[in-house]
């Protein structure tokens, strides 16, 4: 039967990247990407901003919406502190599948706890499931009509606190016209945008990231 492009993804990550060496989890699923086949991780490119908000924020508790194949949260697990963690939402089990296998190979499973659900059903049972209090950081990569629904719902669950960081993707490419208009306009957050270009291509696209300000 035929294979999937998540599941050449991951084979290809097993061929040539060394188990328990995340960084070159990342280059191996780069090379595919460029080299066989596009897939929607972020990539390098804007993974390079990722890396730098990341750094800056050094969160104990993130949150990504849209796990895919587990580039991103792979990524940011890299740059946590010690006892830092992400919990990563991935809708579809068959993506959640191969993500769980790629976070493995990388050794990170301590690091990173891959649930699978849809994001409006899990942000509200977060803090009592996992013992959350607020994330430091948000990374939003999911369906790009859920970016602003669910921003709202984080709100009104109480996991941003004053100086938690969202960072969105594909602002621009497919883009999220209404999380912009809103986050962008709305006295409770600061925003800033870092144009990039959507992975593998030379399409525009860019990161929002934005401080919430309680
Ligand atoms: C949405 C996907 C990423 C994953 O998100 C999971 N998901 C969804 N909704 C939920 C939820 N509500 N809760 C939890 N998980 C959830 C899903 O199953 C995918 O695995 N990402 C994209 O579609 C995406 C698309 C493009 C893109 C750009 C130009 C093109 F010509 C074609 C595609 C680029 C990107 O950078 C993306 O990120
Ligand atoms: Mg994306």
């Amino acid at each position: 039967t035929q294979s999937t492009r998540p599941q050449r993804l991951l084979a290809a990550v097993q061929k040539n990247a060394t188990r328990g060496d995340p960084r070159s989890v990342v280059l191996a699923i780069d090379q595919f990407c460029r080299q066989k086949e596009w897939a929607m991780n972020v990539g390098d490119e804007k993974g390079c901003i990722l890396d730098s908000v990341v750094s800056e924020v050094n969160p104990g508790a993130v949150l990504e919406l849209g796990t895919y194949c587990g580039y991103s949260a792979v990524r940011i697990a890299c740059l946590l502190p010690p006892h830092g963690k992400i919990i990563t939402l991935e809708f579809n089990p068959d993506n959640a599948a191969i993500a769980r296998q790629v976070i493995a190979w990388a050794g990170l499973e301590e690091k990173i706890q891959l649930v699978v659900g849809a994001s409006g059903d899990w942000i509200p049972k977060i803090k009592e499931q996992f013992g959350v209090k607020t994330f430091d950081l948000v990374f939003l990569d999911h369906w790009k009509d859920r970016y602003l629904p669910d921003t709202k719902l984080m709100e009104e669950c109480g996991l941003l606190r004053e100086g938690s960081i969202l960072l969105a993707d594909n602002v621009i490419c497919p883009g999220t016209p209404d999380y912009l208009e809103y986050i962008r306009n709305s006295p409770r957050y600061k925003s800033q945008y870092f144009k990039s270009h959507l992975e593998y291509t030379k399409v525009e696209d860019g990161l929002e990231k934005s401080v919430f300000l309680g």
